[in-house]
């Protein structure tokens, strides 16, 4: 494969595995085979999840350098910053997570949101964790630059890391590589995915993927789901690593558009709407799988919903991509009384 030129730091257990979710395609209807490849459970690291696999690419750059610190930034509840932090206990560095208010904390939430989750685990393992008031925007922000600059001022050397690894020079790698497995695991199963439906914020797993599909001539089987409510923002940045992506593995060929379904991340990043709950407790009960308010419960929402309208054709295999996301459930709890 293309990324055999990269240098890779291997931080997950090897290949994710895939389940095959019978109880809720048959709870469906039975009209398609729902399969999910499982990055929430594709590392021993933190509670594991997508960022790591994209952290293998970026990791021996970091190694190259004396760098001490490692940088980032997301929301209170971010499973970026918590992966970070865990990235750099394993390669022996610091952590610093800039962690904004990017998001509208119900009342019900606000004495725990802080606390809890990924924001404990990150304390738990020695990060630095700073909350700032700025408000949600998946670009490259002011407050992240302001800690990078502040390590420099103390004689430190920073790594900046952005908002899930995504505007990174390598944060597009990771998820070419998931395809790659992908298509290994195919022939192992004997099975040929029609569609592969995967949740989009930031942008470079869903670029990872079309990227690394599109080696195969099977990009347009990719569906993202948005889960950032900014879905302007989102396809523009998507679009742009997808296209920096083949670049850098040195794949002619330029892609305009993907199918980006903005139908399911309101009220707002962040916060789930009805539906999501549902989905959340439906795959819930019917698989014991956990998914999150956040990211992956409106993705599996969006599946949900997509087997319902027949956007699939009868009896096709839709892979859903759950790329992790559990561990903020405990600051969502007044969602699931
Ligand atoms: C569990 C989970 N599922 C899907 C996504 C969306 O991935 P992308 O950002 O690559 O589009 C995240 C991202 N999370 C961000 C974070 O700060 O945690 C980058 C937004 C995620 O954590």
């Amino acid at each position: 494969p293309l990324l055999d030129k990269f240098a890779k730091y291997p931080l997950l257990f090897g290949p994710s595995p895939i389940s095959k979710f019978d109880n809720l395609s048959k709870a469906l209807g039975k009209k398609v085979n729902i399969f999910a490849k499982r990055e929430d459970r594709n590392s021993g690291l933190a509670f594991a999840g997508n960022k790591l696999r994209k952290f293998e690419y970026i990791v021996p750059d970091i190694l190259a350098g004396d760098y001490t610190h490692i940088v980032s930034i997301g929301g209170i509840q971010s499973n970026q910053t918590l992966m970070t932090v865990a990235t750099a206990c394993k390669i022996g560095l610091k952590a610093v997570t800039v962690q904004e208010n990017w998001v509208p904390i119900p009342e019900a939430e606000k004495a725990t949101y802080d606390k809890v989750g990924n924001i404990e685990a990150s304390r738990i393992m020695g990060g630095d964790v700073r909350l700032v008031p700025d408000g949600f925007d998946i670009g490259l922000r002011k407050s992240f630059q302001d800690a990078i600059d502040d390590l420099k001022a103390q004689g430190f050397k920073p790594y900046p890391v952005p908002a899930g690894c995504s505007e990174h020079k390598y944060g597009g790698l990771g998820f070419v590589g998931f395809v790659d497995e992908l298509i290994e695991q195919e022939k192992q199963l004997g099975v040929k995915f029609d569609k592969v439906v995967v949740c989009c914020v930031t942008g470079s797993s869903a670029a990872g993927i079309i990227s690394g599909m599109a080696q195969y001539g099977r990009e347009k089987d990719v569906i993202a789901i948005d889960a950032s409510f900014t879905p302007e923002k989102t396809k523009e940045q998507t679009l742009r690593i997808v296209n920096n992506t083949n670049k850098l593995l040195g794949l002619d060929k330029t892609i305009d558009d993907f199918q980006l379904d903005t139908r399911f991340a309101h009220p707002c990043y962040g916060l789930p709407n009805e539906g999501t709950i549902e989905a959340i407790k439906f795959v819930g009960r019917t698989e014991g799988v956990l998914t999150d308010p956040v990211y992956e419960g409106k993705s599996i929402q969006g599946l949900i919903q997509l087997v319902k309208e027949g956007a699939f054709e009868e009896g096709s295999n839709v892979l859903y991509v759950h790329l992790g996301g559990a561990s903020a459930l405990s600051a969502y709890s007044s969602y699931f009384k």
